[in-house]
């Protein structure tokens, strides 16, 4: 029989804790026998640079690299690194379960009283015969940790949490799934692990990996092809489980998701800093980490749209409006082209080059900046038309020079470039299209032209000629009425100083339609070249580079700062578009469809992990969303293509749903469950675990002192909690109240533990206590208002107030 320590013997938990902590004192010590190893590995790599060869540096580089990464994986695994034990009934493991790159994979473990113990780590760690001291937590051997029930005990007998501070073992706690296997075992705990969930909350999001649970391990380690879809109300864990599944991807399929890269997507910066140290923290620093704001090379978003802006621009009809503004010519092109062939003038007005501009846009679509040279082609191809129905072949045919001088004084008096006028005796065929070509390109009339018409244009410089509302008009087409033109114009005046977190999405979709800028050229300079005008290709805008331009002695750097060189920013625009073998997006359920389109862009080879909940949805349109986000994911063309056929393994979705709410106490979740009501009567809240005893307050104050009480009720709270209090507060819309200045005014002089924000900004955070102000405006504030309040009542894990100006919400909330 076991015995069953709980509250009993202190005495008997304090062996126990001894006991295990021997053993985490010999994984400790092989851990530092690594880490000498790892360094000496770095010096090795270093003095084999020595010899000087190209070849020792790269051996060099890939050996000082490896050596690094693992060195740092190493000293992450320092604090906490053995978390879980498994006494188990002895078997085999599942047969050919596929060894991950990483170590301990595969590893049995030791044999102890005919029952086998498996330790748990944040690492692998063997002995230096190879047998197994710890297992790394995303290794198959592992998965018993997380997946046993007493229902399903998978041949657990005894499941065991070991709650360390730095290398000492500080409690215990134990779970027995088999009664009936657990003869002469120990089994102590105090509900250790709903303790660990009320504790304080230091501002960052931490790792949960002694503690996942089983639906959420389902998730982890749910197959690395196709898309992950997780749903789950707040605090379910969704974007806990969404990290660990990047470490565990990269932990099984190193190769394919190490070398292409792995993004996380979260909803802003605030949220990204807030969940950044958790993949560290498992010794993952590899995965991108960006929020919407900041995807785009070179551009950061400074702020938010107002609900109503938002939704225009986020709409998927702004792509056709993007196209349009693209294919409209750039402000302060030239309205006309004049140039002069063996003494007659050639023009085309504007009607005739509006024509050519719509052609060549037709052709050009994603490459319009790369389609200078084919607008050249295209004007001298409606220019030789000119001149021939003007009977110009004939004409230039019996008079060679033709009146040049004169045509030279008017070009020169229209503030055009004179004509060159070397070889313009040259008898070479007059009349024929070859000569003309040649003789055209020459002039700095054509070129300069060129240059001013055709542009090499950016993203962020289209965006903001769209602030004149007359060509935000012509690009408008039927997509967008008088009110969303004015409105839209008057928010991109504000560029290129403030990009919203909307507009980064649009200016990835105007990268996309204008291409990247043309590449550097590297012909020689030639004489004869008639676009290198002053060392200048003007169809590339680049210099060109001269007789003596030998290739770039590169000299031999790390992988990661290949990468890093190969997304390097030219200008505000990335010179390539990075794209990721596996994206996961958090709070999915606000993305809008121009932002589905730019993720898109992103992982058009990709696997996804899209975790969301519907009811948190500040989107009005979700259909909409949903189309983009199916577009995005590559789905509705491949559902199409594949009919009849099997599936590619891309396309496949796998569905979970996470049902548990370890944030809020019971007493919170109760209010967040009563907002669920409102806005969504038919939606199911989750079940929370924990009670504390402290029930939510809800009070009334006039409105015109909600900012004061605020202030009251946070510096109360800052005596209770040690924690993050956040202080929520309605949207700035129609900009006189709760505008950013209020909000730092609101906390001024308060700690930094206290965050003031409004509920967009909270979405995804939490706190030891909230603050949430005038429920009653954020109800209203915009069509998915009680969502969006939803949002805000469910952010704290002890402590929240409400301070309402309308005592029907002290109802509404609470009883
Ligand atoms: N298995 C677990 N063990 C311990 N803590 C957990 C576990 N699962 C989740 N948590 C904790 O619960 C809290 C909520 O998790 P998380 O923020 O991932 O939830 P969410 O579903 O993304 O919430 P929201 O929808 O509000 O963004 C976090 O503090 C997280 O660390």
């Amino acid at each position: 029989m076991s015995s069953p320590a709980t509250g009993r013997s202190g005495t008997v938990k304090d062996q126990e804790i001894a006991a295990e902590q021997e053993y985490v004192d010999v994984a400790y010590r092989r851990l530092e026998e690594m880490r000498a190893a790892a360094q000496e590995m770095i010096k090795e790599g270093y003095r084999q640079a020595q010899a000087g060869t190209k070849g020792s540096l790269v051996d060099r580089d890939a050996m000082v690299h490896q050596a690094a990464l693992r060195a740092q994986a190493l000293d992450i695994a320092d604090d906490g690194l053995v978390f879980g034990r498994l006494d188990l009934t002895p078997r085999p493991l599942p047969g050919g379960a596929p060894a991950g790159d990483g170590d301990g994979a595969q590893a049995p473990g030791r044999i102890v009283d005919g029952r086998e113990v498996r330790y748990i780590g944040r690492i692998g760690v063997r002995t230096r015969d190879h047998d197994s001291l710890v297992i790394d937590w995303r290794a198959p051997a592992a998965e018993d940790f997380y997946q046993a029930t007493p229902e399903v005990p998978r041949g657990v007998i005894r499941r065991r949490v070991l709650h360390s501070r730095g290398h000492t073992v500080v409690d215990l706690e134990d779970d027995l799934l088999d009664p009936d296997a657990a003869d002469g075992l120990t089994v102590v705990g105090d509900g250790a692990f709903l303790a660990s969930l009320a504790r304080t909350r230091e501002g960052a999001m931490r790792d949960i990996v002694a503690t996942i649970q089983r639906e959420q391990d389902e998730v982890i380690r749910a197959p690395a092809d196709g898309t992950v879809l997780v749903r789950g109300a707040p605090g379910t864990g969704k974007t806990a489980v969404a990290l660990h599944r990047v470490a565990y991807l990269l932990f099984r399929h190193r190769r394919r998701f190490g070398s292409r890269g792995v993004l996380v997507v979260g909803p802003n910066r605030r949220f990204t800093a807030y969940i950044e140290r958790v993949l560290p923290s498992l010794g993952e620093g590899s995965a991108a980490l960006r929020s919407l704001g900041d995807l785009v090379d070179g551009v950061r978003a400074t702020g938010h749209d107002t609900p109503e802006l938002a939704r225009l621009k986020g709409a998927a009809d702004m792509a056709r409006v993007l196209r349009r503004a693209v294919a409209d010519q750039a402000p302060g092109a030239p309205g006309e082209l004049r140039v002069v062939y063996r003494g007659v003038i050639v023009a085309l007005d504007r009607p005739a080059l509006d024509r050519i501009r719509g052609d060549v846009h037709r052709r050009s679509r994603g490459s319009v900046n790369a389609a200078r040279a084919r607008a050249a082609e295209a004007l001298l191809d409606a220019l030789w038309r000119r001149f021939t129905d003007l009977g110009g072949p004939d004409a230039a045919a019996q008079s060679p020079d033709g009146n040049l001088e004169l045509w030279s004084q008017i070009l020169a008096a229209d503030g055009l470039a004179e004509i060159d006028r070397q070889g313009t005796s040259a008898a070479d065929a007059p009349g024929k299209r070859g000569d003309f070509d040649k003789r055209v390109r020459e002039q700095r009339a054509f070129t300069d032209f060129l240059v001013a018409w055709w542009p090499i244009r950016r993203p962020l410089e289209v965006l903001g000629s769209l602030a004149d509302a007359g060509r935000l008009r012509r690009a408008a087409g039927r997509e967008l009425d008088r009110g969303a033109v004015t409105a839209l114009a008057r928010s991109w005046a504000a560029l290129p100083d403030a990009v919203t977190y909307q507009d980064v999405a649009l200016l990835d979709e105007l990268d996309a339609l204008l291409g990247p800028p043309p590449r550097p050229s590297r012909r020689r300079a030639r004489e004869d070249d008639p676009y290198v005008v002053d060392g200048i290709n003007i169809l590339t805008g680049q210099e060109v580079a001269g007789d003596d331009w030998e290739p770039e002695m590169q000299e031999l750097t790390t992988s990661i700062e290949r990468i890093e060189r190969s997304r390097r920013v030219d200008d505000g625009v990335a010179e390539e578009r990075p794209e990721y073998a596996h994206i996961v997006v958090d709070e999915a359920q606000d993305l809008s469809p121009m932002q589905w389109r730019m993720l898109g862009r992103r992982g058009r080879q990709a696997s996804w992990t899209i975790v969301e909940d519907p009811a948190q949805s500040a989107w009005e349109d979700l259909d909409e969303a949903r189309r983009a986000m199916e577009a995005a994911l590559g789905g509705e063309q491949r559902e199409r293509k594949s009919r009849g056929r099997r599936r590619p393994a891309r396309s496949v979705r796998h569905e979970y749903e996470l049902t548990t709410n370890y944030r809020n106490s019971t007493e919170i979740a109760a209010v967040a469950t009563r907002v669920l009501a409102m806005a969504l009567p038919e939606a199911r809240p989750a079940r929370a675990v924990r009670s504390s005893g402290i029930m939510p307050v809800v009070d009334v104050v006039p409105s015109a002192g909600l900012e004061a009480a605020a202030r009251a009720a946070v510096e109360e709270l800052l005596t209770r909690v040690e924690g993050t209090i956040g202080l929520i507060v309605p949207l700035p819309v129609g900009g006189d109240r709760w505008t950013p200045a209020d909000r730092e005014r609101l906390a001024a002089g308060l700690p930094e533990r206290v965050q003031a924000l409004d509920v967009l900004e909270a979405k995804g955070l939490e706190f030891d206590a909230a603050v949430i102000v005038a429920p009653e405006t954020i109800a209203i504030q915009s069509p998915r208002g009680l969502r969006v309040l939803y949002v805000a009542v469910s952010r704290a894990t002890q402590y929240l107030t409400v301070l309402t100006a309308e005592p029907g919400w002290r109802e509404n909330l609470t009883s």
